[in-house]
């Protein structure tokens, strides 16, 4: 970052990726604005200068939208990094998350225009049940150097505390009081009861830590090679911290939260994977199985893969809805398949494996249909290239970051996978995230 003190005035007139809008300085470059609504005329503090474009800040706003509006979230307001959009209303910010995921998937993906109207017929971007606030029931916040449990700082390293953010339901973060152990994390969960579960997970050892936090965000784009080294370190930095092992306390309630989707029921570890919108799982479960069916027809599908499977709710769709033949569960995290094995208990037809996706698929009985919820760094090209050579009719892809998601749905085409229909969710209301799932059958053309 160069956080400068110059100063733009511009008008913005669309979203990019990352909630940003994007104008042009007078030299041409494009202008990514924080804080702008496109349409708005604003002036903005230039925070980074790069060869070919600009990010800014919003300091003024000249010409408001109509849909500006004061901020949802008052952590928001107060700097925290949680709810970037909480100044617009919540339906327009989905309609700009629709314009980006086309966008998206049109620049990163190569799919034209009407392709894009075929995949993607009427809402590009469904509202989630429940409305833009109050949606979250699984949160980690972090303790500052006081004791007190707070929201990272928008780009910074700070703590925001006392203010609530908008996104959780309030139970879950409501007196919660100090005196936590500083540079530590809560895990906070809502479970099916309404019960509230905390968490509270110990800083990370000096030596993991390597001084402090970690380096927050992704590698900057491109630079020099010294640059690249120092992403390099920060990344070597981020994974020692999260992968540190750190001392947990039961707060409140129990290590384990109950969750259901459908007819199931998993504990799932306050501090473990869980979606944090409550009408995710259902949806994102109801979804897949839509999907695969409208593509396989009414046959039940054979052997099935759920790739990144956390603690099988996919699975579990796949059985109790599509009675599929048998279900391979691959997932790294012991915590989410010790959930697994209560729940399938007794379900012969699911197999659990621990471990990485791309050292164990290669062993896993070929699959008619395959499932796969991976990271935010999404499937990648050796996963795709090794999906493809086990020749499955079909893939449901799901992603919770558009651009890896249009990157992977392209690669998926150059090995002869067509995505039949592809469904955005509003899952995260207040920020610029969203969740996407596509339906892949194979086929011999490219797009
Ligand atoms: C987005 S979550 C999806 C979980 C699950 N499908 C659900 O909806 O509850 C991604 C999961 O992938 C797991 N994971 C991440 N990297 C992995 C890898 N390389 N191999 C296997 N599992 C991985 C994480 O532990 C996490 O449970």
């Amino acid at each position: 970052m160069t956080d400068t003190d110059i100063l733009l005035t511009l008008r913005v007139d669309r979203p990019a990726n990352g909630g940003t809008a994007v104008g042009r300085a007078d030299d041409g470059r494009a202008v990514f604005v924080r804080g702008a609504i496109p349409g708005e005329q604003v002036t903005a503090r230039i925070v980074e200068e790069k060869p070919r474009f600009l990010t800014a800040e919003t300091v003024d706003v000249l010409e408001p939208a109509p849909q500006r509006i004061d901020e949802l979230c008052a952590a928001a307001a107060h700097g925290a990094g949680c709810c970037d959009q909480s100044f617009i209303t919540p339906d327009h910010v989905r309609g700009l998350k629709a314009e980006v995921l086309r966008d998206v998937l049109g620049r990163i993906g190569g799919f034209d225009a009407a392709r894009l109207d075929r995949l993607l017929p009427g809402e590009a971007v469904r509202a989630l049940d429940g409305g833009a606030t109050g949606w979250r029931i699984l949160t980690r916040l972090a303790v500052d150097a006081d004791g007190r449990p707070g929201l990272h700082e928008r780009g910074g390293a700070g703590i925001v505390t006392g203010d609530p953010c908008a996104q959780n339901d309030p139970l879950m973060v409501a007196d919660l009081g100090d005196g936590y152990a500083p540079g530590g994390d809560l895990a906070i969960t809502l479970d099916d009861t309404g019960t509230r579960h905390i968490v509270e997970i110990g800083p990370v050892p000096a030596a993991a830590a390597g001084g402090g936090r970690p380096p927050r965000g992704g590698p900057e784009r491109g630079g020099s090679s010294r640059g690249r080294s120092r992403d390099r370190r920060a990344a070597q930095q981020r994974r020692r911290h999260r992968e540190a092992p750190r001392p947990q306390r039961v707060v409140a309630g129990a290590p384990t939260a109950g969750h259901r989707v459908g007819a199931r029921r998993w504990e799932i570890p306050v501090a473990g994977f869980w979606q944090g919108h409550r009408a995710a799982p259902d949806t994102y479960a109801a979804t897949v199985t839509d999907m695969v069916r409208s593509a396989l027809g009414d046959a039940a599908p054979g052997v099935c893969w759920d790739l990144y499977g956390g603690a099988g709710v996919f699975a579990a769709a796949l059985t109790d809805t599509l009675a599929a033949g048998s279900v391979h569960v691959v997932e790294s995290d012991p915590g989410a398949l010790e959930a697994a094995e209560h729940t399938f208990t007794t379900d012969t037809g699911i197999h659990l494996h621990r471990g990485e996706v791309a050292r164990l698929i290669a062993d896993l009985p070929a699959p008619q249909v395959v499932v796969l919820d991976p990271p935010r760094t999404g499937a990648g090209p050796a996963v795709i290239a090794q999906l493809a050579d086990a020749a499955p009719e079909v893939i449901a892809h799901v992603g919770c970051d558009v651009g890896r998601f249009a990157r992977d749905l392209g690669l998926y085409g150059r090995h002869g996978y067509t995505p039949q229909r592809i469904a955005g969710f509003d899952a995260f209301p207040l920020t610029h995230h969203l969740e996407a799932i596509a339906v892949l059958v194979r086929s011999t053309s490219r797009h």
